[in-house]
């Protein structure tokens, strides 16, 4: 505490952006390609933000307000499905998306935060990564966003989500708020901000960045559906949208109401201006015939000049900032590996069931295959066969041990990802090292565990310890390549239950061409290349070298060749990790892709 005294004097709003932005963009098209034709979003509009200022973007649902959003938040790209243009400028000079992130955040309509982090880890996590400063600043900061949004009470209480009890909707939309606040942006642009809230906490939302605006000179805009009255006196600057065009652009409030009594529709006094709006739009009142063609006709002829003049007038010649403040990789590895193992940590329950079950998955397979007779046991066909399942059945245990929980797990981390990745906390590598680094502990201390179990009780070769270290190395690096694959899943699938779903359909020919149930050098040469892509090929065929390797003792024939695996086991374990090279490097390709392609 005596340390945020002694700070409490630093200049927090000069953080980073000290300047004023204005908005504004001219002559925007945006068009889709569909089924039907080439469909128009967005009909040439104009318009202006001004800093100092919260303008809210209000229309019927599929007007245009998203996508307007989006793409003045450079979140569309240019594809063969849909084409844009025209300019948008930040104080009348145009930037792109990276550019973009230097002075303005976007809070998106779903608060995509961790759920097991606290309110004020997050804002200490942004600071870290978003702000320069030391650390007592940055403390400082943070507890200055708390205070400011009005989240004291809830600071240490979890975020929550499907699984875990957290805060309510309304803490949670401030504390995303927070979250792109912490970095000081010259700029804020929120879709539907008060969209699942009650009125009370709709207003206290609006009315927060109403004083955000005021108070530090910010542009704050966002779309909205069905405010309030006391939410609709609130706004300073208003655009009305309809089938992709602007009925009207300026001052919100009575200047609005005055607009459309001049076009002769007074809205009622007891009637709040919103929603009469609204239903004026919806063609449906009164004569029931549709307007939309007078209110644009109108728009042009008395309003658009107005903006254009005011597009002319906006900021002029004050410099965009043409950098964030950016951390390295290192610090950005080390600070997500430690939220991670935040998070590892605070899921008890999941350490626990995956420790009971690596016992009791040993202990399974240890009763079914109890001391199967060795080569000192003069051991039959059928002892071979029974070793060769065992051995087959722990290569798909040990895949099966990692692929399912990271296929199950990472979507929603995915999308935690996603949003900060665009936000500019950090980038793909470090993200992607710190949570294979983490991961990686528990995908190796199972597999481990229930090794060690079965090894004792199935009677598998012992003759020295270097030996039993192989089949635990094995075994690791088989769970790992489960690991990377589930990564890979993860990545390509939003949905989780679409992911486990699909993972029969990869998992059934990797284990066909195992060798376990035919015959490695019978496979068609066709079809047979798949065996190459197998982990589970070459594990087993590890495996088995290991186990059938006694010095100076020989199996009554030669399961190996039986087998037919000419790699020789440290060969197999090397091409094994190859593969797991393999799946790690495209699930990270991958997950770079995927960030490209947000919208
Ligand atoms: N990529 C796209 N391809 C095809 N149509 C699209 C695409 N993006 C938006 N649209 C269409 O453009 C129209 C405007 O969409 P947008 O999401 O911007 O509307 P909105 O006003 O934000 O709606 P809501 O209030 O319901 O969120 C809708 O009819 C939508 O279906």
């Amino acid at each position: 505490m005596s340390n945020l005294k002694q700070v409490k004097n630093i200049d927090l709003e000069n953080q980073i952006n000290p300047q004023t932005i204005d908005i504004s963009f001219k002559n925007l098209q945006y068009y889709a390609n569909t089924k039907t034709g080439k469909k128009c979003i967005l009909n040439g509009v104009d318009g202006v933000f001004k800093s100092g200022q919260i303008s809210a973007i209000l229309g019927p649902s599929g007007s245009g307000k998203t996508s307007l959003l989006n793409l003045l938040c450079h979140r569309i790209k240019k594809t063969n499905k849909v084409d844009f243009s025209g300019e948008i400028c930040a104080n009348n000079i145009s930037y792109n998306s990276k550019q973009f992130s230097n002075f303005a955040s976007y809070v998106m309509q779903d608060d995509i935060l961790m759920e097991t982090m606290t309110v004020k880890e997050c804002f200490q996590f942004a600071a870290k990564l978003k702000t320069a400063g030391t650390q007592e600043q940055k403390e400082a900061l943070v507890h200055e966003t708390i205070r400011s949004l009005k989240l004291e009470k809830c600071q240490d209480n979890f975020i929550g989500g499907l699984f875990v009890k957290g805060i309510s909707g309304g803490e949670r939309k401030r504390t995303s708020i927070g979250f792109e606040l912490i970095s000081n942006p010259a700029c804020i642009f929120l879709d539907e901000p008060t969209s699942g809230l009650d009125s009370f906490t709709a207003y206290s939302l609006i009315h927060l960045l109403k004083q955000f605006a005021q108070n530090k000179n910010k542009t704050v805009i966002f779309t909205i559906h069905q405010p309030s009255f006391d939410i609709w006196n609130l706004f300073d600057h208003v655009i009305l949208m309809q089938q992709g065009s602007f009925i009207y652009q300026g001052p919100g409030n009575n200047k609005i109401i005055e607009y459309f009594s001049s076009l002769g529709y007074k809205c009622p006094i007891k009637s709040n201006p919103a929603d009469y709006l609204m239903k004026i739009m919806s063609q449906t009142i009164d004569n029931k015939i549709d307007n939309s063609q007078f209110y644009l006709e109108n728009y042009n002829n008395k309003l658009k000049p107005i903006i254009s003049e005011m597009i002319q007038n906006s900021n002029h010649g004050i410099q965009i900032p043409d950098s964030h403040y950016q951390t390295t990789f290192w610090f950005q590895t080390k600070e997500i590996a430690k939220r991670q193992l935040k998070i590892f940590k605070r899921n008890p329950l999941v350490f626990k069931a995956r420790f009971f079950q690596s016992i009791f998955i040993g202990l399974l397979f240890g009763a079914i295959y109890w001391q199967i007779p060795g080569p000192y046991d003069n051991p039959t066909q059928r002892d071979i066969n029974d070793r060769n399942g065992l051995l087959f059945f722990w290569t798909t245990a040990m895949f099966m041990m990692n692929l399912k929980p990271s296929i199950l797990t990472f979507p929603a981390q995915r999308a935690v990802f996603l949003r900060e990745e665009n936000s500019k906390f950090y980038t793909v590598g470090p993200y992607f090292l710190a949570k294979t680094l983490v991961d990686i502990i528990p995908a190796i201390i199972f597999p481990i565990i229930c090794s060690l179990v079965i090894y004792w009780m199935a009677n598998l070769n012992h003759q020295d310890a270097g030996t039993v270290f192989f089949f635990l190395l094995t075994c690791c690096v088989q769970a790992l390549t489960g690991l990377a694959l589930g990564f890979f899943g993860g990545s390509a699938f939003s949905n989780p239950k679409t992911a486990s779903a699909l993972t029969p359909l990869l998992m059934m020919p990797l284990s066909l061409f195992s060798g376990f149930y035919k015959n490695s050098s019978d496979f068609a040469a066709w079809i047979g290349w798949i065996q190459y892509l197998s982990p589970f090929k070459y594990c087993f065929s590890a495996l088995a070298q290991n186990e059938y390797s006694y010095d100076g003792i020989e199996y009554p024939f030669n399961p190996i060749k039986q087998l037919s695996f000419n790699l020789s086991k440290w060969e197999s374990i090397i091409v094994l990790a190859s593969l797991f090279v393999l799946f790690i490097t495209l699930a990270f390709i991958l997950l770079s892709t995927l960030k490209k392609r947000l919208q």
